[in-house]
């Protein structure tokens, strides 16, 4: 190897290294990074599919070794003759071409996710029209996506962002050789028109090449080892995707246009009549006639053509590329006609390979997958290639055949074990158990927890005058109120939680936190009892459990933000306060005064659902309002604070809310944001049930702290599987010494604090760079309340 080649960052370390710059907010090295990170994947899969094409190309011409029908024995010798020429060609490929990158990477480059992030980092960089168009082009392979719709919403509404400037940063170049073409036939430029229409058409039928190319991929839908049936099984899932490329292919800069590969032809007879091409216009004629036969339009024209007297019937030939096309086309959907008749399908739904797989597959995997799945069938747009759950599984496996020859039908559904054991991997296999355990596991510690308790709901939609909200009682007991109070009492601090400033909401009233990786760090020290962190833990759990059971959520609710806080009255406040205790606002977007709520940040954008329960009533005000407007005149309902009661709702515009002033005393409520996204998943809840586990267990924690910590860290790096435990890079290591240095020198600092504890165990650093990745720790000054510890847990 040489160095320069050892220099160059492969396509996933830059994705990687330009995500993790986003997480750190280190804006320009995120541009920097991903900007390189999608054009070394454009590379790679130019290379993959060039491969492809090439050797299909090579195959096609060569000569066979033996003569014609014989046990298709010309196709396979073509496979053959293929699959060696794709050997010798990927090795030459920078980094194997596609096969060298994961997955789960290539899957997240086919949904443009990169995009995503560039926006942000673009935005946070003024970098305006660069943002709108990273929207866009997120955009156009994901119409659905209502948060990037918003965003393209509030960029278009900026006086720094042109919308005629706005593009498709993966536009192919017949986009703009098309738009030329056009504009040179309204200024009757005819031979720029032929000019551009004929190379936008095969760069078009070029892209569509690629992307039928790029289908040729890995078979990943279940293992049929019968000879047959797994080339069978293998060929229908290729078809598919390839019978998706041209709806993929025909938009231009996101608008549709179903006869955009047809339209070439129309331009292209009229421009080559009037540079007096007779031939060419009556082939390009009969070309569009191949698509469409019956078109009045044409048929005149054909007509008008004939007439002329340097005419010639046999002008009308339609164009190689044309023919191929349209017979293709034509036979491919009468096969895949045939094989939806006579095959079953097995989409995701309710069966075989998916009952099993559905179950267990990650809930990322599964959110996405009914994201995905509602956009498909809404828009009759299709997702990229490549990942599991895209298309219907189906089986013309080994397993129908039995069926058959049991029974009469000609269907062949495969029921639900046969599949099963001979299609899981056994990696697969110990995932899914594994996943079962946990579910198992959740379920009764979730019975444990609401076991003694008399959970209620009392008000809903109605009552409250809105959609997705209720309240409901009987999450905490008097005893269990006072406790947290006191946790809020002894540990808070001013301003924690909320970037250290102390009363963010109003001059009048004193905010006080306790964050869960605060509360955690301070029975690790032996500060606080256990206890009030256990309480702390099940309170917030009890939460999140009834959530997901009131809104019947399909997936799984994540933790995303966890915060103990208390409002108090100042002393000095006037009695005839207006202001609120905490003005009107959504949880995940930006309300503005014309009502508008734009999804971008810094609104903590992806909170799906709220709650706050609540621990008190001893004060005055402070009632919880839903609202209509942000200023408060439009009251829909109240829910007056009190110890247990909860008051849970979806986390968006459609729930606005606020505080109103607190006019005496102290109140406090345990809030609870979450998020579907197990992306966000609050790192410092994780962490407090390490450490509560640790201490009640009394085991060694380092080995669990530091699997937790390679864990996040890993997170951060690879944001579609958070749950994996692969092995951590070097990358990631290095990382995770960064914080462990920094912990080091901070400790140092607090070292007055430390005092009573080993200040050289390796435990106590990994803590303190735990800690520091956690940002709510990470803003506010690291310092702490003494509080005379009755247990030092610490050896
Ligand atoms: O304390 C409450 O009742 C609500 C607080 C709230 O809405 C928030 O912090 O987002
Ligand atoms: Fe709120």
């Amino acid at each position: 190897e040489t160095a320069g080649a050892e220099k160059e960052k492969s396509c996933d370390v830059l994705y990687r290294e330009g995500v993790e710059a986003y997480l750190d907010e280190r804006w320009q090295d995120c541009i920097g990074n991903l900007e390189q990170a999608v054009s070394a994947y454009r590379l790679l899969k130019q290379a993959t599919v060039n491969c492809r094409l090439r050797c299909q190309a090579e195959a096609d011409e060569s000569p066979f070794m033996g003569p014609k029908e014989i046990d298709d024995l010309q196709f396979f010798e073509k496979m053959v003759r293929k699959t060696l020429c794709l050997l010798k060609c990927n090795k030459y490929n920078p980094k194997g071409g596609l096969n060298g990158l994961p997955k789960n990477v290539q899957k997240e480059f086919e949904d443009l996710k990169p995009y995503e992030y560039l926006q942000l980092c673009y935005f946070q960089k003024n970098m305006l029209q660069k943002a709108a168009s990273a929207v866009f082009t997120f955009l156009v392979t994901n119409p659905d996506n209502e948060v990037m719709r918003e965003n393209l919403k509030f960029y278009s509404n900026l006086p720094e962002v042109d919308m005629y400037q706005v593009v498709n940063l993966e536009a192919r170049n017949f986009v703009s050789l098309y738009i030329h073409g056009s504009e040179a036939y309204q200024h009757k430029d005819y031979k720029s028109v032929i000019n551009y229409i004929e190379e936008s058409l095969e760069d078009y039928l070029r892209g569509e090449e690629e992307c039928r190319a790029y289908c040729e991929g890995p078979f990943d839908q279940g293992w049929f080892p019968d000879f047959i049936p797994s080339i069978a099984n293998h060929f229908t899932y290729c078809l598919k995707c390839k019978q998706r490329c041209a709806d993929k292919i025909n938009s231009l800069n996101g608008e549709k246009h179903n006869d955009l590969l047809e339209s070439h032809y129309h331009f292209l007879q009229y421009a080559y009549y009037k540079v007096g091409n007779l031939r060419k216009a009556c082939e390009a004629v009969a070309s569009y006639l191949m698509f469409y036969p019956a078109d009045e339009t044409m048929l005149n024209n054909k007509e008008y053509y004939l007439k002329l007297p340097k005419v010639e019937k046999d002008f009308f030939t339609p164009r190689k590329e044309a023919i191929r096309y349209a017979q293709r086309q034509e036979y491919e959907t009468r096969l895949l006609d045939f094989i939806n008749t006579e095959f079953v399908f097995q989409d995701g739904s309710k069966n075989i390979t998916s009952s099993n797989e559905t179950e267990n597959k990650s809930s990322v995997t599964r959110m996405k997958d009914s994201i995905i799945r509602a956009a498909v069938s809404k828009l009759k747009l299709f997702p990229p290639p490549v990942t599991k759950f895209e298309w219907p599984k189906y089986g013309i496996s080994s397993e129908s055949n039995r069926q058959e020859y049991s029974t009469e039908h000609k269907q062949n559904i495969i029921t639900e074990n046969t599949k099963h054991s001979s299609s899981v991997r056994p990696e697969d296999d110990r995932r899914a158990q594994e996943e079962v355990r946990r579910q198992k596991k959740r379920a009764v510690e979730q019975m444990q927890r609401t076991a003694a308790r008399n959970i209620r709901a009392v008000m809903g939609e109605t009552e409250l005058q809105g959609k997705h909200r209720f309240v409901a009682e009987g999450f905490a007991s008097d005893s269990e109120c006072s406790k947290l109070m006191e946790l809020a009492q002894v540990a808070a601090v001013q301003g924690d939680g909320y970037k250290g400033n102390k009363s963010p909401h109003t001059d009048f009233e004193k905010f006080e936190g306790v964050t869960l990786g605060r509360a955690a760090l301070l029975v690790y020290l032996g500060l606080i009892e256990v206890d009030m962190l256990d309480l702390y833990l099940n309170l917030s759990e009890m939460g999140r459990d009834y959530l997901e059971r009131y809104f019947n959520l399909k997936t799984e609710l994540y933790f995303t933000y966890t915060h103990l806080v208390c409002r108090t009255a100042l002393n000095d406040s006037p009695g005839n306060r207006t202001d609120m205790s905490h003005a009107v606002h959504a949880d995940n977007c930006n309300l503005l005064e014309n009502g508008d709520c734009p999804k971008i940040p810094p609104a903590y954008t992806w909170r799906d659902f709220s709650a706050i329960l609540y621990l008190n009533e001893d004060f005055e005000g402070g009632e919880f309002v839903f609202a209509t407007d942000l200023a408060a005149k439009n009251i829909q309902s109240l829910v007056k604070p009190r110890c247990g009661r909860l008051v849970g709702f979806s986390a968006g515009s459609e729930n606005l809310h606020g505080v109103r002033s607190v006019q005496r005393g102290r109140r406090c409520a345990l809030g609870l944001w979450f998020t579907l996204n197990p992306f966000h998943e609050e790192i410092e809840h994780i962490l407090a049930k390490q450490v509560l586990l640790q201490v009640q267990q009394g085991g060694s924690i380092t080995d669990q702290l530091l699997h937790e910590l390679k864990k996040h860290v890993f997170v951060a790096s690879s944001i579609s599987n958070p749950k994996q435990t692969s092995t951590i890079t070097r990358e990631q290591l290095k990382l995770h010494d960064k914080y462990v240095k920094e912990s080091l020198s901070l400790h140092q600092e607090s070292g007055e604090m430390l005092a009573s504890s080993d200040s050289s165990s390796s435990t106590l650093h990994l803590m303190y760079a735990i800690f520091l990745l956690c940002s709510s720790v990470m803003d506010g000054p690291f310092r702490y309340k003494p509080v005379p510890a009755n247990r030092v847990l610490i050896p």
